[in-house]
């Protein structure tokens, strides 16, 4: 069956059942003088020190916000080039509140300092993408990235009671995490608005206006995820997370001011400064199909350090699950014949969830994965 291969080829699910999964404690594994094997990144995939910085301009999309159609039209000339190329781009001007995205790393910073048995409260579930993961330990068995992750669902708020965001931290953490549960409620009602102006941009610079898009994200089911990145005494042979492409459709990614980001451009890796007054954004997958191959999914990975833990705040804007990827057809012609078949993103999503470790080949696999299925 093809979904045996894929699950075989891809190591999910090949964990030694005779043993339970390690489990990733970086205050026990800190003070050892090696890291676990299962941490251990191949030769050809473990970081290059001191990867060369890339200077990467920074679009102010502050007049385009502000309703400036000419600053619209130069914003999306900026931001078409930046994805035809690489696919992310740097935005300032952004109109999120500072001291919203600085309350979010404090939040952040308050939850992973918990003792590990209060972060299980949160403990992700076998084939779900919510919840709180310590280094995936149970989920792959090799080339472990040294992280630990929360992640959220979001849809937004149609109705004035609807927190999905902040229900989902009290149901999980108890009441004396209200106060978490509403900055991170605000912070992806914030990167909803961000994502949908940005796809404005996307729409123009696709010339297929700036509507076509934002509709199609106006009702959307993403996922907002918090990425900490303990200290690592062996920084040099392991990933904080691995090469990949983003199987979703945008991501809007706030560094903090330690760096790590590294993507790959022109055949090297390269770092992204961090600048905290930035959001990075880059085009996903999921996107690079709803723009018929013309905006490149960006490929990227995390590198650890030895002297400060890095934190990364990571919204993954997603369709609504059952909403049909297909690009729209200005962009289909006899130059430009369908890159990719119609999906949807609850199929994709199961696909990286259950059988296949996303990485810089994702959605070529999906591809194949669909392909097979439909030929058996
Ligand atoms: C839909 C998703 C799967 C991952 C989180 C979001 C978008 C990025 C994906 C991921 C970060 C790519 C690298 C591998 C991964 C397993 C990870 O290191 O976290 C991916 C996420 C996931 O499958 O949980
Ligand atoms: O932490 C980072 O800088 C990148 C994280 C990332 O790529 C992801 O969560 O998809
Ligand atoms: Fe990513």
């Amino acid at each position: 069956m093809a979904i045996d291969c894929i699950a075989k080829a891809s190591q999910i699910g090949s964990l030694d059942e005779k043993k339970s999964p390690l489990v990733f404690d970086a205050s026990v594994f800190q003070k050892e003088k090696n890291i676990p094997t299962q941490f251990l990144w191949p030769d050809n995939e473990k970081p290059c020190p001191n990867a060369p910085e890339l200077p990467v301009p920074l679009i102010d999309i502050g007049g385009f916000l502000s309703g400036d159609p000419n600053a619209a039209i130069e914003a999306s000339k900026l931001v078409g080039e930046a994805c035809e190329k690489h696919g992310f781009f740097l935005v300032v001007n952004h109109g999120i509140d500072f001291k919203l995205i600085q309350d979010a790393h404090i939040s952040m910073n308050n939850f992973f300092d918990l003792p590990l048995i209060e972060k299980q409260k949160a403990q992700r579930n076998p084939g779900e993408h919510c919840g709180y993961s310590s280094s995936f330990t149970g989920r792959f068995s090799t080339k472990l990235p040294w992280k630990e992750t929360l992640s959220m669902r979001f849809t937004p708020q149609e109705q004035e009671n609807h927190k999905m965001v902040q229900d989902y931290i009290l149901q999980k953490m108890g009441d004396s995490f209200c106060g978490f549960g509403k900055v991170y409620q605000d912070y992806c009602d914030s990167m909803n608005k961000l994502s949908l102006g940005i796809m404005e941009l996307l729409g123009i610079s696709l010339g297929v206006g700036k509507n076509y898009y934002k509709e199609f994200f106006q009702g959307n089911d993403s996922i907002m995820r918090l990425n900490y990145y303990p200290i690592c005494q062996k920084p040099e042979l392991t990933l904080g997370t691995g090469p990949h492409c983003d199987p979703t459709s945008l991501t809007i990614l706030h560094q903090d001011d330690v760096g790590g980001l590294q993507v790959f451009v022109d055949n090297q890796w390269r770092s992204i400064t961090p600048n905290t007054q930035a959001f990075v954004v880059n085009i996903g997958d999921t996107f690079m199909a709803l723009s018929n191959g013309r905006y490149k999914s960006c490929l990227h990975r995390a590198v650890v350090n030895s002297e400060t833990p890095r934190k990364s705040l990571a919204f993954f804007l997603c369709p609504y699950k059952q909403k049909l990827v297909v690009p729209p057809k200005e962009l289909i012609n006899r130059e430009s014949p369908r890159m990719y078949p119609d999906f949807t993103w609850e199929t994709f999503l199961e696909f990286t969830q259950k059988h296949y470790r996303s990485d810089e080949k994702t959605l070529d696999a999906f591809t194949n994965w669909i392909q097979q299925k439909t030929n058996c």
